[in-house]
């Protein structure tokens, strides 16, 4: 199986390769095999994009709104137009199921391009009267160019989800993708040329940590939007910090998900699937503390027990898989640990907790039970297919212990008691919070976390005051006087 791209990086409207920076082996998660070759970024690379960037950006904000808007939207179009070759891609890229990437990556990205595309003729400052016939008016500007950094669980989302609301204000973007999924990005730089967007808007180069870290500390980037850990996140933000820049920071979590006694338990199983297996569980926002009420603790482990014998495990191009491997051998490994880390410390483990024999990074989906506060798997991200079920008694016990947390991404509650669900989510300390559902993220609503879990919002109209500044202008129409 080959998915090699023309050349590593995108640039100025056109595919660009140096051979001179470090090798980056693509790999299929599924079988272990190399399917394409790539090359990290020279400081050549990244000058170019930089420059291409910056050339482009004055003449992009001077479009109108609508002509930007129609562009993004465009490509939106072209994208669900080519939904299967992308999702097919995405598979290869990351290994999640095609079942998945064919409804929940390419799409979503379209999702972003049309939102912010429909978006871009909207954008306006405002006129504030004063007295005497002075007036003050804003100016909504585009910040300059603009830096997304991308994880390696949803390439295409992530890349769209950082250009569109860019491009939309007027901005540039370029954009590196995870060096682990370095794939569909360029499939979406291509498409955006494809749909009119003047060459330099949008660029994407690959590399490694210091490919990122060389963009951030770019004097010439105005702002860096990074999805991935909690770590890298400290670093960005630092560096980000020394040249004044903006950020936005998507970053990690350990979110908790209760569970009372009156929920439904069918759907609240539902739930706890979606928010731990989906994407094998390599989702920042996922549930993965499932505090469930004593009283139906047992019918809960054991309806969840049997809907997991339900999992169709395997190829992940094959539309029956509903669970495919883990993105690569080194974060296959990283779970297992963790794993070993759950039984080490007393969890009981209910369900799955094995490698699956093989070529490709396969798990099981794993369920421990019996997990208390202090535990490693309670406590750490582990970015994997693996709940934590902890039981609690009452309201006031768990909200304390579901807040005790440096994270802040997402939270959930199941319960028939609607005033007591719309309480509970005005104590989570999280950003983005779920009633008798799990990790829903339509581009419409924000998305981002609190406290170590993140700085700023993506999607909806939220992003927008991250990707433009305003200009107060004060008219004086009335007399001007001085002192002397
Ligand atoms: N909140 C969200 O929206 C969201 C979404 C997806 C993933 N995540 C998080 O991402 C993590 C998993 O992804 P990952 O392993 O790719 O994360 P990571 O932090 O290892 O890497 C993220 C990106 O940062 C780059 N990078 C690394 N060091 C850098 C540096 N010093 N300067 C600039 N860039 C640097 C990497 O090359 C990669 O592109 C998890 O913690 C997950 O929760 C968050």
């Amino acid at each position: 199986m080959r998915a090699q791209p023309q050349a590593s990086h995108f640039i100025n409207g056109a595919y660009v390769e140096d051979t001179a920076g470090a090798e980056i082996d693509v790999i299929f998660p599924a079988t272990g095999e190399v399917i394409a070759k790539l090359h990290s970024a020279t400081p050549a690379i990244i000058e170019q994009a930089i420059t291409s960037s910056l050339a482009a950006q004055a003449d992009w904000e001077a479009m109108t709104g609508t002509e930007r808007g129609r562009i993004l939207r465009r490509a939106a179009d072209i994208i669900r137009e080519r939904n299967h070759d992308l999702s097919v891609l995405e598979t290869l890229d990351t290994g999640k199921p095609y079942q998945e990437t064919s409804v929940a990556d390419a799409t979503s990205g379209a999702d972003a391009l049309e939102y912010f595309g429909g978006l871009a003729g909207s954008l306006t400052g405002e006129h504030i009267q004063m007295p005497d016939g002075d007036f003050v008016y804003t100016r909504r500007e585009a910040l300059g160019v603009c830096v997304g950094i991308g994880a390696w669980n949803y390439p295409t989302q992530i890349a769209c989800w950082k250009a569109a609301p860019a491009l939309a204000c007027g901005n540039t973007s370029i954009f590196k993708p995870s060096e682990t999924t370095p794939l569909s990005a360029l499939k979406v730089a291509e498409i955006m040329i494809e749909a009119g967007a003047p060459a330099g808007i949008f660029n994407v180069i690959q590399g490694y940590g210091d490919v990122g870290a060389a963009l951030v500390t770019d004097p010439r980037v105005a702002k860096v939007s990074l999805t991935g850990s909690v770590p890298t996140g400290r670093k960005v933000y630092a560096a980000a910090a020394e040249g004044m820049k903006h950020v936005t920071m998507e970053l990690g979590g350990k979110s908790p998900m209760i569970v009372f006694d009156d929920a439904d338990v069918d759907k609240a199983v539902s739930g706890a699937i979606l928010g731990n297996f989906y994407s094998s569980g390599q989702v920042c926002s996922n549930g993965t503390r499932v505090f469930v009420q004593k009283g139906i603790k047992e019918a809960f482990l054991k309806r969840l027990s049997e809907r997991l014998e339900g999992a169709v495990i395997g190829d992940p191009l094959d539309p029956e898989t509903s669970f495919g491997p883990m993105v690569s051998e080194g974060q296959m490994n990283i779970v297992m640990n963790y794993i070993e880390k759950g039984k080490e410390e007393g969890a009981r483990l209910a369900f799955g907790g094995a490698r699956i024999d093989g070529d490709g990074f396969y798990l099981q989906p794993t369920v421990f039970a019996d997990v208390t506060d202090d535990m490693t798997i309670a406590r750490e991200e582990i970015f994997g297919p693996v709940m934590s079920v902890l039981d609690f008694e009452d309201e006031d016990e768990v909200m304390a212990r579901a807040n005790d947390t440096e994270f802040g991404l997402a939270a959930g509650v199941f319960t028939n008691d609607l005033t007591r669900a719309h309480r509970v989510v005005a104590g989570f300390e999280a950003g983005t919070c779920f009633i008798n559902t799990y990790n829903d993220a339509p581009v419409e609503a924000p998305f981002g976390g609190s406290k170590a879990s993140g700085v700023g919002r993506e999607n909806s109209k939220a992003a927008i005051e991250h990707y433009s500044e305003l200009k107060t202008v004060y008219v004086r129409l009335s007399d001007l006087e001085a002192p002397f």
